[in-house]
């Protein structure tokens, strides 16, 4: 668990959200035994079915490079049964979160909510509704992935429905956790775990939700002023409150010291979030290492855009240029094949 650097500890959320990590590892530890998660089943259809299957991957791969630059170009160094699964999985998310972020957002019921909950029980039985559920459907044979965490993000869609305010970081913790820390959890049967990683299963999903979470708070913290025009203020009002700053000033939209103050804690934390995303990266399948650690990097480069807008997350968007997010890639590779130096068997049973 992350220590929260700004005072009081996010100790219920964290709790309820560490007991789906555990049974998340222990499930898939249990998945890993019986298939065996490296040797990929193959497409077992008849030819016409295949091509309209790999049509149904390609399309995603098309959703996923025209909504997400960054996680495609991640999604681009990954091996091609892993990266279109990632794709099914990207189209998947992207349309739970178009149910209540898109252009038909305001007709959008907890009754239709309820509807896609069970269009997804019916994917994961092998009852897809369409050719991008049909992806999906595939990509759950294929690797050990657990329906929950697409539930959970159902769950965080209901929330959004309902709430436009977190009174502190311990509810907008369980937010994160339910829109992207989930998609950490998606993500790590399809990464795989390298077969030499000496660390549990639980420490890995930890560093997977880490960058979930990382991510959504750069995320809110990138589209402030965005989020605010729609009514929405997705910072811990007890923080904003010990800043002397209230949502009038963020529908003010100045940028006055208090609020860069607010701003560098805000970023601060986020970044610890990173920092143990990080760690749990050397732990992936060796093929997933460097995808991985260029979405990361790609992603908090976002926090040092805000900076140096001056933390005009009001009216300006933070944007990585074209130049920098290629740079990445190599100090990415670089990063992803040095491994850290282990320590002894005999030690760790120390805890050393
Ligand atoms: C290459 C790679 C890492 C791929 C993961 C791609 C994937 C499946 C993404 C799904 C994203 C999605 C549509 C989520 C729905 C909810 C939502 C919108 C969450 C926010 C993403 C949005 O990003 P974007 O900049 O496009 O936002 P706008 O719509 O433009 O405002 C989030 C910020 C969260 C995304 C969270 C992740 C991608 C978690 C990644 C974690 C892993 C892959 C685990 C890796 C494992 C270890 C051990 C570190
Ligand atoms: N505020 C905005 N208004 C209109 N269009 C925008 C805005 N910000 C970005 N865009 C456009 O939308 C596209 C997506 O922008 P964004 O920076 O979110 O990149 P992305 O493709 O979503 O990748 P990622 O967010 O993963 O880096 C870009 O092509 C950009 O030109
Ligand atoms: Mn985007």
């Amino acid at each position: 668990m992350v220590a929260n650097p700004l005072g009081e500890s996010a100790v219920s959320s964290e709790q309820k959200v560490y007991d789906v990590v555990l049974k998340q590892a222990s499930l898939v530890k249990k998945q890993l035994r019986s298939n065996g998660y490296l040797d990929v089943k193959p497409d077992i259809i008849l030819p016409g079915n295949l091509s309209l299957l790999s049509k149904a991957y390609d399309r995603c791969g098309e959703v996923c490079a025209e909504y997400a630059k960054t996680f495609y170009l991640g999604t681009l160094l990954m091996t091609p049964e892993r990266r279109r699964a990632i794709w099914a999985i990207y189209v998947w998310c992207r349309r739970t979160d178009e149910l209540v972020d898109g252009p038909n957002a305001s007709h959008i019921t907890p009754t239709a909510l309820d509807r896609w909950e069970l269009r997804l029980d019916d994917l994961f039985q092998g009852r897809p509704f369409d050719m991008l559920d049909a992806a999906l459907s595939d990509t759950v044979t294929k690797f050990p992935v657990d329906i929950q965490p697409f539930k959970d993000m159902i769950e965080g869609m209901r929330m959004d429905l309902r709430k436009s305010r977190y009174q502190n970081f311990d509810e907008l913790y369980l937010y994160c956790y339910y829109v992207a820390g989930t998609v950490g959890l998606m993500s790590v049967p399809v990464m795989g775990i390298s077969p030499e990683s000496q660390a549990t299963t639980e420490s890995v999903y930890n560093a997977a939700l880490a960058l979930g979470i990382a991510n959504q708070l750069t995320n809110i913290l990138r589209d402030v002023g965005e989020d605010a025009r729609r009514g929405r203020i997705y910072l811990p009002q007890d923080e904003l409150e010990e800043a002397g700053l209230s949502d009038a000033d963020i529908y003010a939209g100045k940028v006055t010291d208090k609020w860069r103050s607010f701003m560098k804690d805000q970023i601060k934390r986020a970044r610890m979030f990173f920092d143990e995303a990080e760690k749990g990266v050397t732990e992936l399948s060796e093929a997933s290492r460097w995808p991985v650690l260029a979405s990361l990097l790609l992603y908090r480069q976002i926090l040092d855009e805000i900076e140096a807008n001056d933390y005009n997350n009001f009216t300006r968007r933070a944007y990585v240029s074209k130049a920098k997010k290629l740079l990445a890639l190599p100090i990415a590779y670089t990063k992803s094949i040095i491994r850290p130096s282990r320590t002894s068997p005999e030690l760790r049973k120390y805890n050393l």
